[in-house]
């Protein structure tokens, strides 16, 4: 087992010829140059490079108070925010916590339960979230960079009210914490108004890039997680992201894989993991993927599934549908605990075989056994490997993926920076709620919904 996260292509090779890595390799170098030398495309977004090693000190001792006294004083935290500003933070949440982490009890727990919301406009789910807080002590960390989308928007009102209901305006300002632009968006103008604490987002990182930032910090450390780890995890694969030749490079082998996998027409790449708390680290992922290269009519199409749940849905698909699609699994080596399975007098379920076998020896036989008949249907299969579920080893996952995608989107020949598609639902939105300004696609969008 490696003391670090590592990326293994070895069981795709049989899909790949040497001469495709070569020149893949060579597409990936230009690409790292340009995001090292910030020559490509989207360049004033590069911040997240140096993020660990060049972070606001005194914002991160900041964040780590207001995490204590959210400890101290809430029995509650919601984080309300949407895409970049929220999968980030549950994503860490659930790796590393408890499988089970609001249902614990609290003297177990010793933090805040936390909740999401803001990232959906169903009222029946602020509604239910809503009674689940009831009358209990809660804070809130809104978190928008740009201070202006909807969906947060709706919730930070709604909830706003709640608090101020209960505790009065002054006491409630005491509980906000905002996460936005430092000087720009309607969020920054109501959090100096109002005299919320308020963390910043750098102008040079993008939503998806932004969990190792106040954005992901701070919701992280109030349930109880180590931040100083997470972000010395993410320094020590910055520095083989950075410094480290090809054949040593595991975002560069990751993108230029993935690169040659999609010239062969897998436009699809599912990640796979074999731990339902990594769930959510396949969201984010696909945030940063589908956002930074779904593009110009290009990208491949990010999926995820959590097996061997899914084994039992979309195994079948995955096995032998179209064969659009290349699979990379997450495989976390040493599980939190061990469970034996110990042996009965009696047969009866037939799993006596297994007697005195670990279950994680179940699960990684489930995994190889996966893998090899994947790759018997066609499916290339790649691999991270995730040492443990820790602070540190996600910081390395993080900043690793990160890479990888900017490297990825030049090769691709995109910018993987921007979302511009992002706006189109958006627009009618507003045309169709009546937005100021939107008046004149109103009636023209009501008449094509008859
Ligand atoms: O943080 P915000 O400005 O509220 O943005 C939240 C999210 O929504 C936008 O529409 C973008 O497509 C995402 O990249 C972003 O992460």
């Amino acid at each position: 087992m490696a003391n670090k996260v590592t990326f293994d292509y070895s069981k795709a090779k049989v899909f790949i010829r040497e001469n495709e890595v070569k020149l893949m390799s060579k597409l990936a170098q230009d690409a790292k140059d340009a995001l090292i030398n910030k020559t490509c495309a989207g360049n004033d977004f590069l911040g997240w490079i140096d993020l660990p090693v060049n972070y606001d000190k005194e914002e991160f001792a900041r964040i780590k108070k207001a995490a204590e006294k959210i400890k101290e004083d809430s029995e509650v935290l919601l984080v309300i925010g949407i895409g970049g500003s929220y999968l980030g933070a549950r994503a860490a949440i659930e790796f590393l916590q408890n499988n089970f982490y609001n249902m614990l009890p609290k003297e177990a727990r010793k933090t805040p339960e936390i909740y999401y919301c803001g990232n959906n406009l169903s009222s029946s789910y602020l509604y239910d979230l809503m009674g689940l807080v009831g009358d209990r002590d809660f804070s809130i960390n809104m978190i928008s960079k740009s201070g202006t989308t909807t969906e947060p928007a709706v919730a930070f009102r709604v909830f706003k009210e709640k608090l101020e209901k209960k505790y009065g305006k002054e006491e409630a300002a005491k509980r906000i914490y905002c996460t936005t632009d430092k000087a720009k968006g309607a969020l920054k103008h109501l959090a100096d108004e109002e005299g919320y604490e308020t963390f910043v987002v750098p102008d040079d990182v993008g939503g998806r890039f932004s969990v190792l930032t106040a954005v992901g910090l701070l919701p992280i450390a109030v349930s109880g997680a180590d931040i100083d780890q997470l972000m010395a995890g993410a320094a020590s694969a910055r520095e083989r992201c950075l410094n480290n030749a090809f054949e040593e490079n595991d975002a560069m082998q990751y993108a230029a894989i993935r690169n040659i996998l999609l010239r062969k027409g897998k436009s699809v790449e599912i990640t796979a993991s074999y731990e339902p708390s990594l769930q959510y680290i396949g969201e984010w992922w696909k945030q940063l993927f589908g956002e930074s290269e779904g593009k110009d009519q290009r990208g491949i199409f990010p999926a995820s599934v959590t097996l061997t749940a899914d084994l039992h849905s979309m195994g079948q698909f995955i096995q032998d549908g179209s064969r659009i699609m290349f699979e990379t699994v997450l495989n976390v080596e040493k599980p939190k605990a061990q469970i034996t399975i110990n042996e009965e007098p009696v047969d009866l379920d037939g799993l006596n075989y297994l007697a005195g076998k670990d279950m994680d020896f179940i699960n990684k036989s489930a995994m190889n056994g996966t893998i090899l008949a994947h790759t018997d249907g066609d499916v290339p299969n790649l691999m991270f490997s995730i040492p443990e579920q820790n602070e540190f080893y996600l910081g390395e996952l993080f900043y690793t993926y990160e890479f990888a995608c900017g490297v990825s989107g030049n090769i691709l020949g995109v910018n993987p920076f921007d979302q511009p598609g992002v706006e189109s639902y958006k627009k009618n939105m507003f045309a169709l709620l009546g937005k100021p300004g939107y008046e004149a696609m109103t009636a023209q969008l009501l008449e094509r919904l008859k």
